[in-house]
């Protein structure tokens, strides 16, 4: 499936892309094969200087181009000087093409039988084994050097992959059987998808993208480099709205929050809260009639409407007056704090159903839509679902260890059956429309690992919908933004101890970065 990519995702092409793309590379603008391997095995050569500084280096080669560039930096580890092993998995007649003329170049011992045992004797691994023309589990030979080269590492042996670390799907992160746990990788001309999604990404440790010299997109026309996916970047929030000096309340759009049940008030705070740090003119909460002093109390900056309850919980007959609310409304975010109550659910069910306007669909308000995800399909506005893994699973019918194993398959089964936009949060948030575009986040803001940072994230993508941010840009830089305020307070007052009010509080200045 190949979707173009707005210019704000930089492409992470997959197996197939990437193929391609060396394929044009050397069918259509004349770059010999063997030049682009020279160039990989190059870059892998610094990387592994860098991470191995001394001792003997092991250099595990497949039989594939990935095997190839393992026989090109042998020969620059060893014209620099240094010790190293090469350990040829296939037989030599076996290799064909730039990969053998390779073979012809190494320089010193000639390869040796694939030595298990040596691995544990050397200094670094470089893993040459499986790149972008892996497909499935690891198997026979293949399987056995994967595996002894992830106990290598188990026992302290710095292992570089080169290209993708071997095991891990290159498109997906997916690890379908045992996978090499690498210090670094150096990739080729672009980083893969799987080395940003798990659990590819913690296979991969720290990703070097090697420039091989593939030209961009100078008129030449390569590839749709789309067909896999794109890195969010902080570009995503141009497409933002600014407040200007004639900008009233009314331009930043009206969000509604609606959720809340006893002893959950906080996050529907939170999610509202979040909607005006990012920019709603106004903010509503929509909840129980019997907490609504709370809300009164809480935030003066956000008004509150009363709704029919039980006991504290949001029932079907409040639908009516939702709508009633939702007729001034831009956006609403539907979820928060609404509990598991059976008629809470069916609350939520109806109101989604019923809400003409962009909806974030968060927390309770999903789990009231598990094993229902096609009610949501028939929406006329757009849908937003910013499920983390578990309610994943349970919107879906799955294990929790699947949506682990599986971030963006599932993902993309979720976004399709509700014709949705799903944000599926983690470390490597994925961002995926029912088309089969693909954003994923550089992540790396270990602060947002609290309670109700989900509720910030929610209020935050309804405030950008709700000013009529397109709804895919909106999740994005919604994502994006979120992002930025966790980096913000983790710099500002640590990681440890940070907390949702803290991200929010963040949000003005993630925007200015
Ligand atoms: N194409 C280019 O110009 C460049 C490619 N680079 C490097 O090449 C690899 C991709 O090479 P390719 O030969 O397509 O595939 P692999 O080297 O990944 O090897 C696949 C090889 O292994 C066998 N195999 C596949 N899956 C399994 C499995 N599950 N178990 C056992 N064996 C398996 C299969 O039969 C093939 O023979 C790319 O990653 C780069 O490293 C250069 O870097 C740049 C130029
Ligand atoms: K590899």
């Amino acid at each position: 499936m190949s979707a173009v990519l707005p210019a704000w995702l930089d492409p992470l092409p997959d197996a197939a892309a990437q193929r391609a793309l060396d394929g044009w590379a050397i069918e259509q603008r004349g770059i010999p094969g063997i030049e682009l391997m020279e160039r990989a095995g190059r870059g892998l050569f610094e990387l592994v200087q860098r991470c191995v500084p001394d001792g003997t280096i092991a250099v595990v080669c497949g039989k594939g181009n990935n095997g190839g560039d393992g026989l090109v930096v042998a020969r620059l580890l060893r014209e620099a000087g240094r010790e190293v092993d090469v350990h040829l998995l296939p037989d030599p007649g076996e290799l064909e093409g730039d990969a053998r003329t390779n073979l012809e170049r190494l320089c010193g011992a000639p390869p040796r039988i694939f030595n298990p045992g040596a691995l544990f004797e050397v200094a670094g691994i470089v893993d040459a084994v499986l790149g972008t023309g892996a497909s499935g589990a690891p198997r026979g030979l293949v399987g056995d050097a994967v595996d002894t080269i992830a106990a290598a590492a188990d026992h302290g042996v710095t292992v570089v992959a080169c290209d993708v670390p071997s095991g891990v799907d290159a498109s997906t992160g997916e690890v379908a059987g045992v996978a090499v746990r690498a210090r670094a990788t150096a990739t080729f001309h672009a980083a893969k998808p799987g080395l940003w999604i798990a659990p590819g990404k913690q296979h991969a440790g720290e990703v070097v993208v090697v420039d091989i010299g593939i030209p961009g997109d100078d008129g030449g026309r390569p590839p749709a480099t789309v067909a896999g996916a794109g890195a969010i970047t902080a570009a995503v929030l141009a497409e933002l709205p600014s407040r200007g000096a004639a900008s009233t309340k009314f331009d930043g759009g009206s969000v509604l929050v609606c959720g809340g049940s006893t002893g959950l008030t906080g996050a529907p705070s939170l999610a509202s809260a979040a909607a005006a740090r990012a920019g709603a003119g106004y903010v509503t909460v929509l909840v129980p009639a019997s907490l609504n002093l709370v809300f009164e109390v809480r935030q003066a900056e956000v008004m509150s409407v009363p709704l029919p309850d039980e006991d504290g919980a949001l029932m079907p007959a409040a639908v009516a007056p939702a709508l009633e609310r939702l007729e001034r409304a831009d956006a609403l975010v539907l979820g928060p704090g609404l509990g598991r109550a059976e008629g809470s659910a069916q609350f939520a069910r109806d109101l989604a159903a019923a809400a003409n306007v962009p909806l974030v669909l968060d927390a309770d308000g999903l789990n009231a839509h598990a094993g229902r995800l096609e009610d949501l399909a028939s929406r006329r506005a757009p849908t937003v679902l910013t499920p983390h893994g578990g309610e994943l699973a349970r919107l879906l019918g799955v294990g929790n260890e699947e949506v682990r194993g599986r971030r963006l398959a599932l993902a993309r089964e979720a976004a399709h059956r509700a014709g949705a936009i799903v944000v599926l949060k983690g470390d490597d948030t994925l961002v995926v429309t029912p088309a089969g575009a693909v954003a994923v986040s550089p992540g790396d803001a270990p602060a947002l690992a609290t309670a109700g940072t989900g509720d910030v994230l929610g209020g935050t993508i309804a405030a950008l919908l709700a000013r009529r941010v397109e709804p895919f840009a909106a999740a994005c830089a919604g994502v994006e933004l979120h992002r930025r305020a966790g980096r913000i307070v983790g710099e500002r007052i640590g990681v440890e101890g940070a907390i949702a009010g803290d991200v929010i509080d963040a949000l003005p200045a993630a925007r200015r970065r």
